[in-house]
């Protein structure tokens, strides 16, 4: 076998890594229309919490609505908890401040003011889908006018495949 004396090249970088933990815990989310994921990293790129969109604890999945349309208490809206809600309450750390958050989605107004409140400086998202919803525009402004940084994921690679058996 060749020995291999420099460092490998395509490693993930901290935000290719964080979004992936965020992406990989939406995987949890049962919800059939839309998987949310989030991760909590700290000033030392530790993960300190990650969380996705599921109903309570002891709520059951399949007695709670999962549906979009209805009347409201026929949809999942009154009962979902939001991942990055779930990010913020799962964490161990003493405190977010100065944390980043790494989501899917860009986040409605409620889970904006938890995460505004909770110290997290700085928002990365990828998709920004309801952009033109009420919701994300009160998001903006309470960021913008909270000095809370927000950018889109950059993405250098289309794809970060996990293969579970590999050849190495
Ligand atoms: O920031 C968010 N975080 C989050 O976890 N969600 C969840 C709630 C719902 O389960 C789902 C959105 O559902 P839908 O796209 O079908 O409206 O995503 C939704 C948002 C944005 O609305
Ligand atoms: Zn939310």
């Amino acid at each position: 076998m060749i020995q291999k004396t420099t460092k490998r090249k395509n490693y993930l970088s901290w935000d290719e890594y964080f979004m992936a933990v965020a992406l990989l815990s939406a995987q949890r989310s049962k919800d059939p229309s839309t998987q949310v994921g989030a991760c909590v990293a700290n000033e030392n790129n530790k993960i300190v919490g990650v969380g996705y969109n599921g109903f309570p604890w002891g709520c059951p999945d399949d007695e709670l609505p999962w549906a979009r349309e209805g009347k409201y208490l026929d949809t999942k809206y009154p009962f979902v908890c939001h991942a990055e809600l779930n990010a913020v309450l799962n964490s161990t750390a003493p405190n977010l401040n100065d944390c980043r958050i790494y989501v899917g989605l860009f986040p409605c107004n409620e889970c904006t003011k938890v995460i505004i409140q909770s110290g997290i400086r700085e928002i990365i998202y990828l998709s920004d889908k309801y952009a033109d919803s009420d919701s994300v525009r009160a998001s903006k402004l309470m960021l913008d006018t909270s000095g809370t940084l927000y950018r889109q994921f950059e993405a250098h690679n289309k794809e970060i495949i996990l293969k579970l058996f590999n050849d190495c």
